[in-house]
């Protein structure tokens, strides 16, 4: 099981120092979306140079034009990134083709995807490398999480990994980890605690053990 760093809310010199100050207890850093939008895919890049030993996920959340996108962010860096579940077939297809040729990794993000338990199966048999189901801000601000849909994936999914995203904190943690995801992706449960570093350590030592 791997964590995740999700950085949102930063700009470009914002992320490295918040990666410098966690980055012993973390395995993957997330260039996320919001940052993407703001700084494009400079930030990648850039974050990608100052950390070459992590890998690096572009959060993308790419809806059409997949190759294409996958093939741009693979270039500025990125090892993963990100499609939405929600994608019509032959965008996954399309990101899934590029990322074997750049030798990159695809994770889909299961955000506002009604029939979890078909769409997993579907995207299990296009050879994705990622599944992860995903609260998003906006539910979250309404008391939803994921863990049920975690177990979803968990029964279905076969062949492919599943990842866990959306408002994990270390009080809830250990619930995650008792479902055995491959990733646990965690934004502001780290950049928002009083201590980034020993919060992510505790973190990183609860899912190395799980
Ligand atoms: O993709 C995202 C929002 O769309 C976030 O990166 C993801 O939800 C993790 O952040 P947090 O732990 O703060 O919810």
């Amino acid at each position: 099981m791997k964590l995740q760093l999700a950085l949102d809310l930063v700009d470009i010199s914002g992320a490295i120092d918040t990666v410098k100050q966690v980055e012993q207890h973390i395995d993957i850093v997330e260039i996320g979306t919001p940052v993407v939008i703001n700084e494009g895919l400079r930030a990648v890049k850039e974050v990608k140079a100052a950390f070459p030993h992590l890998t690096v996920l572009a959060d993308l959340k790419i809806m059409d034009a997949a190759g294409y996108e996958v093939g741009q962010a693979a270039a500025a860096g990125a090892d993963i990134i990100t499609i939405l579940g929600v994608a019509e077939d032959e965008s996954i297809k399309g990101a899934v083709e590029e990322a074997k040729k750049q030798g990159k990794e695809i994770l889909v993000d299961m955000i506002a995807v009604k029939d979890i338990e078909t769409r997993a199966k579907e995207l299990d048999a296009l050879g994705v490398d990622y599944i992860c189901v995903h609260t998003g801000y906006d539910l979250q601000a309404v008391g939803k999480n994921s863990f049920e849909d975690l177990a979803t994936i968990k029964r279905v999914v076969k062949n492919t990994k599943t990842a866990v995203a959306g408002g994990i904190k270390l009080e809830t943690l250990p619930e995650v980890i008792e479902q055995h995801p491959d990733l646990v992706i965690v934004g502001g449960g780290i950049t928002g605690a009083d201590d980034m570093a020993a919060t992510a350590r505790e973190m990183h030592d609860l899912v190395q053990k799980g």
